[in-house]
């Protein structure tokens, strides 16, 4: 089933730069599409526009049927809680004033007590928060200490998992995995994927390192210049119908 629909996408930015230039591909419910490209090519200005953070100049994008594009942001309220965000910086979704368990409490007192949750129930914010950090695997403890009290790779998994508190059918993730070292990347993605198949949650996985989105993606597309030059299932990674660039980046491995 299809959750997320991207056709014939362009943006520009006020400078005349155009960033995003007919971008197309869709997401089904439960897989990975894992985008790769250089740095520059328009990765984080497309995850910007599927979380309709900018505004795109044409094309549509659609969540579970609804195009999001022409939604005011009172109509997209409902729809933010299908979709959530991981960034590179876990600061961007952990405020640094307050305790992780009030961080992660924020999504559900934004929009969960109107959600059917099928993994997570609520009976008390306690009971709430401790479920949610076992999901990530990170100790109880942890929910009294503030962002800057935790190790990097703990504040990513707090950001994947106030991502992932209510529930969304699409996770965009942006670099999620760059800011930290190679072992904490490795069972960071190692828990990507088990969220992913337990709660079949799909994702957008956006990154410059080909070996962390392949690892992860059942489908890989290459951006360059701000067009998909190349898509394809992963186990077609090494084909030789493969485009020039994408061999190239591959050889760089
Ligand atoms: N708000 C903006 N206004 C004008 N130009 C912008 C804006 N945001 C990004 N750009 C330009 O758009 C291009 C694509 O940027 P973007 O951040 O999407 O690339 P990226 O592939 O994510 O790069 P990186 O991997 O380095 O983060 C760059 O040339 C950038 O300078």
């Amino acid at each position: 089933m299809e959750v997320m629909n991207i056709s014939r996408v362009t943006k520009t930015f006020s400078t005349g730069r155009q960033v995003l230039d007919d971008v197309s591909f869709s997401l089904e419910k439960g897989q990975c599409v894992g985008i790769i490209g250089e740095s520059g090519c328009g990765k984080s200005t497309l995850a910007r526009c599927l979380l309709q953070l900018e505004k795109i100049d044409s094309g549509e994008i659609s969540l579970n049927g609804q195009l999001l594009q022409d939604l005011s942001a009172k109509e997209l309220k409902p729809f933010r809680q299908q979709i959530q965000a991981v960034f590179q910086n876990p600061s961007a979704s952990l405020n640094p004033k307050l305790k992780i368990r009030d961080s992660l409490m924020d999504p559900y007192l934004q929009f969960g007590s109107q959600k059917e949750m099928q993994h997570f129930s609520y009976t008390s914010n306690e009971q709430y928060v401790h479920q949610l950090l076992q999901a990530v695997e990170l100790p109880a403890c942890l929910a009294d200490r503030y962002p800057h009290e935790l190790s990097g790779g703990q504040q990513q998994r707090a950001a994947i998992c106030r991502a992932i508190s209510i529930e969304p059918d699409v996770v965009i993730m942006d670099e999620p995995t760059s800011s930290l070292d190679v072992l904490s990347q490795a069972s960071l993605l190692k828990l990507l994927e088990t969220l992913r198949q337990q709660f079949s949650l799909s994702y957008v996985f956006i990154s410059h390192d080909l070996a962390a989105v392949a690892s992860l993606s059942q489908h890989l597309l290459v951006m360059k210049e701000g067009r998909m030059i190349d898509a394809f299932p992963t186990e077609e990674l090494f084909s030789p119908r493969r485009h020039s660039y994408t061999k190239e980046l591959v050889s760089m491995y």
